[in-house]
């Protein structure tokens, strides 16, 4: 485990050159992973197929060296598991059936684990073939990200219809958001129990939620969810993403134990720091400057480093790879961080 560089740093060790990975590192900006996704059926097949998901798991640490691999599945592989019809329609991003306040009552998690047991299954196969040095990531959606897909039905630009149920109907998304956060501790303890070294908990909207919204739907939630992983597996490394949340990160990570805190670009490096002082960080270079190379790369990758460098720091992306992403500019970004 010692030269697992990634653990290493999130156990608070500042390492000269910091370990990176890339959210969304496996998807389309890879023809390896284009020609395995059209033999694979739906996306979801390719979620629920072992021998797949690690093949397309494996293609950026072959292609790149990351220091880290990150499961291949969806967060929406939760809703999934409760039958809420999920599908991904080319061109329009994901589709599930909407979910109303009577709906909630008639969740049923208990398929819960049957249905997961293929991505659990990835997850045993990947610290098989692994490079040993390799960190592997499991991952879960925070309940406020997937509630949101569940109640709309589809991605949304401001998420409006989840956050008008949390106003409406307030004790049917308390009870939603206990049901995914109860579902999702348990899918993240076998994923931890199969061979995950750490899991990252994605909260991709929790940036659109007004101040009392934010404590109730996120960091209510993600405690709930992270002290029943830590029921099974005290010591879980868990690091938490809560996208566009800057100025509520110190109260994030003190109500929800989080190890470790992703950053997206919106963040002052000040705050970054401030927040480096009580734990490690991952991030942030905005996605865009990957697309733009150049310049516009290096001198975001170089400020960084040198603002987040001496402490403990995973590099990353502020959020996912986009699918228009050079692979030449991925390539000078690693050489960049692990060259200076
Ligand atoms: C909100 C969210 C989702 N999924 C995820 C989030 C949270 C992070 C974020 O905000 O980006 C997380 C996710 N999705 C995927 C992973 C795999 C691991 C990784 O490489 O990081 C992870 C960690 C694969 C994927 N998940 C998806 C793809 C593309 C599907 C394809 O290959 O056709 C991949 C590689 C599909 C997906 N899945 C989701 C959306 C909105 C979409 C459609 C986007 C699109 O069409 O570009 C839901």
């Amino acid at each position: 485990m010692q030269n697992r560089k990634m653990l290493r740093v999130l156990s608070g060790e500042t390492l000269p050159t910091p370990p990176i990975w890339l959210m969304r590192q496996a998807g389309r900006y890879l023809p390896e992973y284009r020609a395995v996704r059209e033999k694979a059926g739906s996306f979801l097949d390719l979620c629920y197929n072992p021998e797949l998901a690690s093949e397309v798991t494996l293609q950026p640490i072959r292609r790149f060296g990351f220091d880290a691999a990150i499961l291949f599945s969806d967060i929406l592989v939760i809703p999934d598991a409760l039958n809420r019809n999920v599908r991904f329609v080319a061109g329009e991003g994901p589709l599930l059936d909407p979910l109303d306040a009577d709906g909630v009552d008639h969740l049923d998690p208990t398929n819960t684990k049957a249905h997961l047991a293929p991505v659990i299954e990835t997850v045993s196969r990947l610290r098989g073939t692994l490079p040993d040095e390799t960190t592997l990531i499991g991952f879960c959606g925070a309940p406020w990200t997937v509630a949101t897909y569940m109640i709309a039905g589809h991605g949304t630009p401001d998420q409006g219809p989840a956050r008008m149920f949390g106003y409406q109907n307030p004790q049917a998304m308390e009870q939603l958001l206990n049901v995914l956060a109860d579902m999702s501790a348990d899918y993240l303890v076998w994923q931890l129990q199969a061979g995950a070294d750490c899991v990252q908990i994605f909260d991709s909207w929790a940036g659109i939620l007004d101040e009392q919204s934010f404590e109730r739907f996120v960091i209510k939630p993600t405690r709930r969810l992270i002290d029943r992983v830590r029921t099974v597996v005290p010591d879980a490394k868990i690091i938490g993403f809560a996208k566009g949340a800057s100025s509520r990160l110190e109260n994030y990570r003190k109500g929800t134990g989080v190890t470790a805190l992703g950053l997206d670009w919106s963040i002052s490096m000040e705050a970054a720091k401030n927040l480096q002082q009580s734990s490690p960080v991952q991030g942030n270079l905005d996605p865009m400057r990957l697309i733009a190379g150049g310049r516009a790369l290096e001198e975001g990758v170089d400020r960084i480093l040198e603002e987040l460098g001496q402490g403990p720091l995973i590099f990353n992306l502020g959020h996912g790879i986009t699918p228009n992403a050079p692979i030449d500019h991925v390539e000078n970004l690693i050489k960049r961080v692990r060259n200076r």
